[in-house]
């Protein structure tokens, strides 16, 4: 069973109700207990999923909802974990993940089992899975072996430390880039100054927020923005003429992936905050 979301494109969202820009952008609750979540958005093919294993180990790996013989015949992987000790298996190779390690899946893997190590602070697994012709191994990245870029100033409320995982400097990969993002204590805002990145699409998922708090998550054409309100295990579409960015109301971080025609971090056209509407 997946789930599908189409996306829409600029036009769109003028007219769009606060309802119908959520339908269209927002995955919400994107960690159930004990089953796997997956959604395949025609936003550059991107596949959001999520699983939290609290009183079972998960299985999962079929491909007949996308047209192959296993979901990852021809597309590759990251999966991020963002709650307790955890570990994933892919066909028949144990990798255990810490808070915040991140296992890239090359394609052609065929079966794939989520744990958790202690049901009282369950894993909490978030994927993200795009197109692949290039067989790279299954690795995993610890959060000590991500490269680490601090961002921001306390001064400007956006002080934070971003971390990238699935990158061509750190662990290769055919489309796939993925990081996760935890802003300093006392900082609201990510991505911030805001870019657009127009030969890439953006999927967010926000975490580790309090069931109070909020981000107002910012999204649109840079003259005509709209937001959506995020809780915690909220994911966010954001396709490339979209701008992504937020502030919470409370201490978050976030995971990102990125995938389109390049891998190239950096090739992104900054918008000025002064021409924002
Ligand atoms: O806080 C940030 O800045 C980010 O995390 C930026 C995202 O990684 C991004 O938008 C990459 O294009
Ligand atoms: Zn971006």
């Amino acid at each position: 069973m997946i789930e599908v979301l189409y996306g829409a494109g600029p036009e769109k969202i003028s007219g769009m109700s606060t309802e119908e820009l959520r339908s269209t952008f927002l995955i919400e609750k994107i960690f159930p207990d004990d089953a796997v979540r997956l959604v395949y958005t025609h936003v550059d093919r991107m596949i959001l999923g999520g699983c939290r294993p609290v009183k079972k180990s998960v299985e999962f790996g079929e491909g007949a909802a996308i047209g192959t013989p296993y979901l990852l015949s021809y597309r590759e992987m990251g999966i991020a974990n963002l709650g307790g000790p955890g570990r994933v298996d892919v066909d028949g190779q144990s990798f255990e993940l810490n808070n915040r390690d991140v296992l890239y899946v090359g394609r052609s893997a065929q079966k794939l089992k989520l744990s958790s190590r202690d049901p009282e602070n369950p894993a909490r697994f978030y994927m993200n899975s795009v197109p692949s012709q290039v067989d790279y191994p299954h690795r995993l990245i610890t959060r000590a072996e991500s490269k680490l870029l601090e961002l921001g100033a306390e001064k400007n409320s956006n002080k934070r430390t971003l971390r990238m995982y699935i990158h061509p400097e750190v662990a290769p990969s055919a489309l796939l880039l993925m990081g996760i993002t935890d802003l300093a204590q006392g900082s609201a805002w990510n991505t911030m100054p805001p870019h657009l990145h127009e030969r890439r699409m953006e999927a967010y998922v926000y975490f580790d927020l309090s069931p109070e708090d909020r981000v107002i998550h910012l999204m649109g054409r840079p003259d005509e923005t709209r937001h959506l309100i995020v809780a915690d295990g909220d994911a966010v579409l954001s396709p490339a003429w979209s701008i992504h960015m937020g502030a919470g109301t409370g201490p978050y971080a976030f995971v990102w992936g990125m995938t389109g025609e390049n891998q190239e971090y950096t090739d992104v056209d900054p918008v000025p905050v002064r021409t924002l509407r």
